[in-house]
């Protein structure tokens, strides 16, 4: 039987992210085209960011080294940037405040934050998630989390062993029927596409608010263009992932196709979005790429 796409509206798709804007930055895109096709998006964000830097001086009251209501205020940053992009099911895991942002790793807030957190009770809360949602598709970092942020490594560690969990059928039985999510993606560049936009971006800095650009190592996820196994097309959505982007103004700058975050490194914002299929069956042929998270599954996953 030749297997048809499944209709969009049994489509549900699961995003694992550390922080609010990283959902945006990462998936955008992504997140825009789905909620848009009538698919089911449910994004679940570890912490409120509570120890980023503030970019705007007029916001800077809100650090965590002075009023420390940071948190709070990317609550708000996350909402809209969800309505940009046309989210409605947005979770912090375990509740808004349950695990704290870590700071950067090797600072003194590591250990207190979701870096320090148990693994298999973190896990527990996204389960109950996955058994309620029962995402066909996952959506997360790499085992670096990206670029070795210690709450995207988590975010990762937390992400995949919620998945195995999730599908135990004597794992706590009372977060729900055991789900098997049938496809997990991790955030990927390929680095192709990495160098060709930095190497444009080095000649457009003079007419740039930043004096400076990124180097492709700071940008999470970069790999060999052979890994990648999934593009998702920008298309009409580039524009709503850019306003998404905008919407956590405390950490993100965006003067289209660039951005910077509180360091003020320029980089190009990618506005299409590239992964690698890691557990689950490839929806193309050999060599080449998927254009949709959700190819090759067949209908009756749909109903999982
Ligand atoms: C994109 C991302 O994961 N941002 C994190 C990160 O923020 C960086 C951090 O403040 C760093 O010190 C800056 O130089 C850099 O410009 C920031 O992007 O870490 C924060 C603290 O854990 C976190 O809140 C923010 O979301
Ligand atoms: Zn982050």
């Amino acid at each position: 039987m030749t297997e048809q796409p499944a209709p969009p509206e049994s489509r549900r798709l699961l995003l694992v992210h550390a922080h609010p804007d990283d959902e945006s930055i990462n998936n955008g895109t992504t997140m825009a085209r789905y909620a848009a096709e009538g698919a089911e998006v449910t994004l679940v964000t570890c912490t409120l960011g509570e120890e980023g830097e503030v970019i705007p001086a007029d916001l800077a009251h809100l650090a965590p080294d002075r009023e420390n209501t940071l948190g709070t205020h990317r609550i708000g940053e996350l909402d809209r940037a969800m309505k940009e992009l046309g989210v409605i099911d947005h979770r912090f895991l375990g509740g808004p405040g349950r695990f704290r942002d870590s700071g950067m790793m090797g600072l003194a807030t590591n250990d207190s934050g979701f870096w320090g957190a148990d693994l298999d009770e973190a896990a527990a809360e996204l389960v109950a998630v996955i058994r309620e949602v029962r995402p066909q598709v996952l959506v997360t970092y790499d085992e670096n989390g990206g670029y070795g942020h210690p709450d995207h490594i988590q975010a990762h560690r937390v992400a995949l062993r919620a998945a195995d969990l999730a599908a135990e059928p004597a794992f706590r039985r009372d977060l729900g029927p055991a789900h098997t999510i049938a496809k997990v993606y991790y955030n990927r560049v390929p680095r192709s596409v990495a160098e060709e936009r930095f190497e444009v971006l080095r000649g457009a800095l003079g007419h740039l608010p930043w004096s400076q650009a990124a180097v492709i190592g700071d940008v999470p996820g970069v790999v060999d263009d052979a890994a990648v196994t999934t593009k998702i097309e920008a298309g009409p959505y580039g524009a709503a992932k850019a306003a998404a982007m905008r919407a956590h103004a405390t950490q993100v700058e965006v003067v289209e196709p660039w951005f910077a975050l509180s360091n003020n490194l320029a980089q190009p914002l990618f506005a299409d979005e590239y992964y690698e299929l890691v557990r689950g069956e490839l929806g193309a042929s050999a060599g080449q790429l998927e254009d949709d998270l959700f190819a090759g599954l067949p209908l009756e996953e749909e109903n999982a």
